[in-house]
């Protein structure tokens, strides 16, 4: 626990696809805290809009919930009778560690763990749907169904909060943005090894769309109210309110 980030810090001679395996599982936070700005403002908020969307006797999602952090600070908000929160990953070592982690704080909500491909769960009478930074990692054809699987299952006025990574439409903004990622990193003490490493491990993984696409794509989807309420650099969460 509260272990270091060095996964890519020596040379890695045949360097496979980033994969959330146990290594990255027992570095996650800090990993995920050192690479994504803005990460614990967006989990912050997620609090606070759990408090204000969650209805009683309505379900809440975190897709993709890694180890747990936002189901921790949906929990901890939660004002409401009746709710649940069903937390999926597809790795078995997020959701080992997640278990743990939550096991770690006392908590009067009902938390149920699985170890699923989101792609293939049902989702229903849902209130609040998180997917932090998780969207980006399922294939590119996959997404309209996923996030239409979402709309579906949220009861109107429910709420979809999407935290992804993004590209910018215009090349020159694009590139400034990725610079500026990647001089927060070396801020964070990333060396140039680790973060270019990295930068190809997850060239085939992480495949991040427009802040234009995933707008268009959720209006088309349906949903009545679409925006940006935060941006750091290439990273940043929509809000979307069926
Ligand atoms: N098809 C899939 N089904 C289920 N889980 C998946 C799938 N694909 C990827 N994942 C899972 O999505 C998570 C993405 S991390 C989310 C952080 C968290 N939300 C947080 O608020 O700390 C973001 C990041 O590492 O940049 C990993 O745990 C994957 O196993
Ligand atoms: O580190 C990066 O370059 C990222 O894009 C963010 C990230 C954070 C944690 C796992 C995978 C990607």
């Amino acid at each position: 626990m509260k272990e270091k980030d060095s996964i890519f810090a020596a040379p890695i001679e045949r360097l496979g696809d980033f994969c959330f395996d146990h290594q990255v599982a027992d570095v996650f936070p800090d990993m995920i805290k050192r690479s994504v700005p803005g990460y614990s403002n967006i989990i912050s908020a997620i609090g606070m809009m759990t408090a204000r969307f969650a209805r009683p006797d309505t379900q809440l999602y975190d897709l993709g919930c890694s180890l747990g952090a936002a189901t921790q600070e949906m929990r901890r908000n939660l004002n409401q009778p009746g709710c649940r929160i069903v937390a999926v990953d597809n790795s078995a070592a997020m959701i080992e560690r997640a278990r743990n982690h939550l096991a770690a704080f006392r908590s009067e909500v009902a938390v149920e763990l699985q170890e699923a491909d989101i792609c293939a769960i049902n989702i229903e009478n849902a209130s609040v749907v998180v997917l932090n930074f998780t969207l980006q990692f399922i294939a590119p054809d996959q997404r309209e169904a996923l996030l239409k699987k979402i709309y579906d299952g949220l009861n109107p006025g429910g709420v979809l909060i999407l935290s992804e990574k993004f590209i910018s439409e215009d090349d020159t903004i694009n590139e400034l943005l990725i610079d500026l990622h990647h001089d927060f990193k070396r801020a964070n003490g990333y060396s140039e090894l680790e973060i270019s490493q990295k930068r190809t491990a997850l060239e085939n993984v992480l495949r991040p769309d427009s802040p234009g696409l995933h707008k268009k794509r959720l209006k088309k989807i349906g949903f009545a109210h679409v925006d940006m309420w935060f941006q750091c650099f290439n990273f940043g969460s929509m809000v979307a309110v069926k």
